[in-house]
């Protein structure tokens, strides 16, 4: 049948442990945006008498070639990680009749972090937010281990599983380094989230663990923002570049300003180390920026300073 079908298409050894049919599917609401696509809460219920499990269900929204080839390395690379702190990959569901596939992932109840800390500003304090910051560090050495570069890595990106964990998701622009080099760059920038990137992705489209590193100093300060929107990122270069400032030339203004050491300010109430910890991650030299397991010890430390 139809499965059988499918499988047939697939390698053996690639066939995914966890194959979902579409029959089964019941769609509840729509979750989100993610790259290329559209993530919709779904019941799987195969008996049909609502006892089946919430999924997170991404379906791809294109029919162009590369999108697709995208889209199967996304799904690949989610397939390929286990841990804790990123998002867990399910399985994938196919369409006989639109000769589609979707990616079937664990539901995160509590949304992207973005929305959480706007309704859950008044019980989330300091430690909780640093909590949440070395969960994400824990997820990116992790990723770093796997010799992956997420590349966007940023608040709206990050998932709340409980009111004590966040998971990283959205891996659709996520790439290996190759063996024998430190970054990867990219030919086709496409709409790239430059307010999150660092000053080489800017300018020479490369990636690496460091420019990881960068955006996680950003998302440090999207969460000690509290995620508040006339205080995000984007918002605050424009208004350092002009808002007036049109296309490509935001991205040179954007450099700019970074040689000439501008940096995000420090959100209202952020502990001092918080900050500087944040500021080490903006070096504009690649190679003065912390490691992962660095910045890890530091939020430890940080934690600590806040249980006294
Ligand atoms: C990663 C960001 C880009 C793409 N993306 C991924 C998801 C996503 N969402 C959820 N849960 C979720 C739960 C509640 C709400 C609500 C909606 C109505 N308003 C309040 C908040 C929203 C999302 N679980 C997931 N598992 C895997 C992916 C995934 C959503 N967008």
């Amino acid at each position: 049948d139809r499965d059988n079908f499918w499988r047939a298409l697939i390698p053996s050894h690639q066939q995914d442990q966890s194959v979902y049919e579409e029959r089964h599917l019941r769609y509840i609401s729509h979750l989100g945006k993610g790259n290329f696509g559209s993530v919709e809460l779904c019941r799987y219920d195969p008996l049909g008498d609502n006892t089946g499990e919430l999924i997170a269900v991404k379906k791809l929204q294109t029919n162009k070639q590369s999108n697709i080839e995208d889209f199967q390395k996304e799904i690949n690379t989610i397939r390929s990680l286990h841990s804790d702190y990123i998002v867990k990959y399910r399985g994938i569901c196919y369409s006989m009749g639109r000769l589609s596939m979707s990616l079937v992932m664990e539901y995160l109840p509590y949304g992207s972090l973005i929305g959480y800390l706007e309704k859950n500003r008044q019980h989330v304090n300091n430690r909780r937010m640093l909590l949440f910051a070395s969960q994400i560090c824990k997820g990116l050495e992790y990723l770093q281990s796997m010799r992956y570069v997420h590349r966007d890595l940023a608040a709206r990106n990050i998932l709340v599983a409980s009111d004590t964990l966040v998971k990283i998701a959205d891996f659709g622009l996520t790439k290996i380094i190759p063996f024998d080099k430190e970054y990867y760059r990219v030919t086709h920038p496409g709409e790239s989230p430059i307010f999150w990137y660092a000053p080489e992705s800017i300018t020479e489209s490369k990636f690496s663990h460091k420019s990881d590193v960068w955006s996680f100093g950003v998302v440090l300060h999207e969460l000690f923002s509290y995620c508040e929107h006339n205080r995000n990122p984007k918002r605050l270069c424009m208004q350092e570049i002009g808002n007036d400032m049109q296309g490509p030339s935001i991205a040179m203004h954007l450099n700019d300003i970074l040689k000439k050491n501008w940096r995000l300010a420090a959100p209202p109430h952020c502990p001092p180390k918080v900050y500087s910890m944040m500021m080490t991650c903006w070096a504009y030299c690649a190679d003065d920026r912390p490691t992962f397991s660095t910045l890890g010890d530091q939020i430890e430390a940080c934690i600590q300073d806040e249980r006294e």
